[in-house]
């Protein structure tokens, strides 16, 4: 839980770009102003960068990566661990800004501002691991070897669901290989990044290594068109990566896109379903179905459909809903903006109008206190079918909708008819079943039996248009890297 005095050491405050370590106030004086979910009220203001700022950031990243990219990887090692150190230090402060800007339960803000320190840390380790390989070759005296150099600078661009964690993912492979970065969060939540940051450049990552340049779209816009930026690693939607990709175009840098998803869910006869009903539950409401990896649709066997479906709204009924700056133990705070709360309830309408049942949530929880804010109770949905909004847009709202199936086949071809292709779920005890359905789903990742998506050890990456190029993994190494054959005669 927050106290009122660290509640009250957050509020109201200006905050600048943080370019070259230094915090400073945008060219034009112009400031943003960021709201509270839970209240509606203002909670501080952030300075809004121009594109003279974003062009001085990167300049100063450029000139950091020559010292920067020549460390030796251990050395790397070392001022990145010793710089997460310090940031876990501050993880009451930094949670206590998302949960205030985004919503999300204390208890789980500070859980993302720690576990963020974790992935950073497990890409220090691979700082060390950068490694190349020598070939043999057509004479002997001929000699050739292949290596791996950081690419420089990286515009890394970022969303509100998940703002310090998903910085992260970018954050820890670019540190390790050597790059530096400029960081542009996105307007919404911009608080909770930009203190990670500080407090890693408090924690010793040279002044230059991390800027944060905060503002609109046309922020991230100019820095992904800047000629000195080398990278754009983006996490957000489907319609801005595509936005991003025709801005690239044409300089051709180096690009990775994690976008939009619309996971499905697939039960089966035979599968646990207590099981599938808690990961689905969590899997669905958690952040308020805000979350690119959420359950956003269910096809369970129509032997187990009914049991399915009340095991779910028990789950979903016993969630507890809060503002999670005060209550930090709750499960579930308001939606993040008023805009996605809308469109959930959009989604709803048209899925009764269309003729789903709606079997619990549906409304804003009753209450006073529930009243301003963006909250929304958690939703399940049966009698749903593909002309519903909410089984093919992407919802990101705590809403379940769950249609059934008679044959596996028939549950493959409704889980891959979507444009997206993120993550998909499957529950089963059948070994032959798990082979054969996750082969056949069309999706970047199968969880079976389990709903943890995102692993450190584990590449992700989205199919269709859930983006290309990866994140976690050894794998998301080589997004910061260029390649170079070196082939020598003597
Ligand atoms: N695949 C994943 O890993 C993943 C994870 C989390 C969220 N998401 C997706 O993110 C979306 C929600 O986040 P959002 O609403 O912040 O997304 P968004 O696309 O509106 O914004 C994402 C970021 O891009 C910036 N931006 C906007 N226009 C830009 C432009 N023309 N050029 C450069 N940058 C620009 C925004 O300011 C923000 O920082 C959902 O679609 C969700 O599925 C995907
Ligand atoms: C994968 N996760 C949950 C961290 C963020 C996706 O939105």
């Amino acid at each position: 839980m927050m106290n009122s005095a660290l509640i009250e050491s957050l509020t109201g405050k200006d905050w600048g770009l943080l370019i070259k370590g230094q915090s400073k106030a945008s060219s034009d004086q112009s400031w943003h102003t960021v709201f509270s979910p839970a209240t509606g009220k203002p909670i501080a203001r952030v300075a809004a960068a121009t594109p003279k700022d974003v062009d001085e950031a990167v300049q100063h990243a450029k000139t950091a990566f020559t010292s920067w990219s020549a460390l030796p990887g251990a050395e790397r090692e070392k001022i990145i661990r010793k710089a997460t150190a310090h940031v876990r230090t501050q993880a009451d402060h930094i949670g206590g800004l998302m949960a205030l800007e985004q919503g999300k339960p204390f208890a789980q803000s500070r859980g993302e501002v720690t576990s963020s320190c974790d992935l950073i840390d497990y890409y220090a380790a691979e700082a060390v691991r950068v490694e190349g390989y020598v070939n043999s070759t057509e004479k002997n005296n001929l000699y050739s070897w292949v290596i791996y150099q950081p690419v420089g600078v990286c515009g890394l661009i970022t969303p509100w669901n998940y703002p310090v964690s998903l910085l992260s993912w970018k954050l820890g492979p670019a540190l390790a290989t050597g790059c530096t970065v400029v960081v542009k969060p996105t307007e919404v939540t911009p608080l909770s990044p930009l203190a990670f940051c500080q407090a890693l450049i408090e924690g010793g990552i040279p002044a230059g290594v991390i800027n944060v340049v905060m503002g609109s779209g046309a922020v991230g816009a100019a820095l992904v068109e800047h000629p000195a930026v080398a990278k754009v690693a983006m996490t957000g939607s489907t319609h801005t990566g595509k936005k991003i990709m025709a801005a690239v175009a044409g300089q051709l840098k180096k690009v990775s896109l994690e976008l939009g998803g619309h996971c499905p869910a697939i039960v089966c006869a035979d599968a646990d379903i207590d099981n599938a009903a808690e990961i689905i539950a969590y899997k669905g409401f958690r952040n308020m179905g805000q979350s690119c990896s959420s359950v956003n649709r269910v096809y369970a066997h129509a032997s187990i459909h009914d049991e399915l479906i009340e095991k779910i709204c028990a789950k979903a009924e016993k969630m507890s809903i809060g503002d999670g700056v005060i209550e930090g133990n709750c499960d579930l705070g308001p939606m993040t903006t008023a805009e996605t709360l809308q469109k959930v309830e959009r989604h709803v309408a048209d899925a009764l109008a269309k003729g789903a049942q709606l079997h619990t949530g549906g409304a804003k929880p009753a209450g006073d206190q529930y009243q301003t804010g963006h909250y929304y109770t958690p939703t399940v949905l049966s009698k749903v079918n593909r002309d519903m909004l909410v089984m093919y847009e992407e919802t990101f709202g705590p809403v379940v909708p769950v249609d059934s199936f008679d044959h596996i086949n028939e549950a493959i071809h409704k889980a891959n008819d979507s444009t997206f292709g993120l993550c998909a779920y499957l529950f089963t005890r059948d070994f032959a079943t798990t082979m054969q359905v996750s082969q056949a789903l069309e999706s970047g990742t199968v969880c079976v039996n389990n709903g943890a998506v995102n692993t450190a050890y584990a590449p992700y990456e989205g199919w269709k248009d859930s983006g290309f190029g990866f994140e976690l993994s050894r794998k998301a190494i080589f997004e910061y890297l260029k390649t170079k054959h070196v082939k020598v005669g003597f």
